[in-house]
């Protein structure tokens, strides 16, 4: 078996889903602390389902998808595992832990085996994810079959490894707070007379066309923003009143808060 999670909850499950499409699902085992939860992913999609020690002991990249407070404990019990196999039937490990470096999880893992260090976001489910990842000590031929498992996961960037902080802070929380601009972006429209489902459609379709429109003309954000605004009309209003309520200042501020934060996970 070439691919085996460990943790398979919201990250885990969205990374699995991902790798079944571009490794094929016969390649994928699941493992989850509740069983019953791999399992009904791997009902799903079509791959096979086991316990934390079958991925250790047979897995050729394995992916490690718990908490990153849990990291340690799990790794614990996997240690001798790992070990015994090494030597035989070489490994990578691919952790998506926020905060925790790829020094720390060897140290967890008791050698310092091949590792692959990931940041992945929830739209990976779709195939629309950003991931950023880093590696230490892995074969040329390994990471590029990584890749293209990974690649129906969405973009990936490589980074050196002291950036994948702020990289996580920025697109692995981000979609938290584009969410929240969602919903309260239909909120407003439903305050103005417009039926829910159709505010959410619309405040949704606007913010992925809004993305594209950044990531596909190349044009300055402030530039799309002004291209919007009609002198004397009502965008520049909204405009002049989210500047008074700090909105820019906030959502940078919310990244630091996250940034900081995910530097005291590594800790
Ligand atoms: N949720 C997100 O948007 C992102 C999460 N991450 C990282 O992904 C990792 C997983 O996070 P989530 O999926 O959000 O958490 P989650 O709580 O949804 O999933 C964790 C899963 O691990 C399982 N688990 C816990 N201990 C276990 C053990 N000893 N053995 C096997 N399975 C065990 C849990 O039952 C659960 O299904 C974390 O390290 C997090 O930092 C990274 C980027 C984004
Ligand atoms: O909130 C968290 O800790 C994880 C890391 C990035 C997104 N979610």
């Amino acid at each position: 078996m070439k691919y085996g999670f460990i943790g398979c909850g919201n990250m885990g499950g969205a990374v699995a889903r991902a790798v079944c499409k571009g490794a094929g699902a016969g390649d994928v085992l699941l493992a989850n602390r509740t069983p019953a939860k791999a399992q009904a992913l791997a009902d799903e999609l079509g791959c096979a389902c086991g316990t934390n020690e079958q991925v250790a002991s047979i897995c050729d990249f394995i992916f490690l998808g718990v908490k990153p407070q849990m990291m340690e404990d799990m790794l614990d019990v996997l240690a001798p595992v790992l070990e015994s196999r090494a030597e035989s039937r070489p490994f990578v490990l691919v952790t998506m832990a926020a905060g925790l470096s790829m020094h720390q999880i060897r140290q967890m893992a008791g050698s310092g085996y091949p590792i692959i260090r990931m940041m992945p976001n929830t739209p990976v489910a779709l195939g629309a994810g950003m991931i950023q990842y880093c590696y230490d000590d892995v074969e040329p031929e390994q990471l590029q079959e990584w890749l293209c498992a990974m690649a129906p996961a969405g973009q990936l960037d490589e980074v050196p490894e002291n950036l994948i902080d702020a990289a996580s802070a920025v697109s692995g929380c981000g979609p938290a707070w584009v969410y929240q601009f969602i919903e309260a972006l239909a909120d407003g429209g439903v305050a103005a007379g417009l039926p829910r489902a159709k505010a959410q459609e619309y405040a949704a379709q606007t913010v992925l066309g809004s993305a594209r429109m950044v990531l596909e003309s190349g044009q300055h954000p402030g530039a799309l923003k002004d291209a919007v605004c009609s002198p004397g009309g009502s965008t520049i209003q909204g405009v002049r009143l989210l500047e008074q309520r700090a909105f820019r200042g906030a959502v940078t501020d919310a990244v630091l808060a996250a940034y900081e934060k995910t530097k005291e996970l590594g800790k």
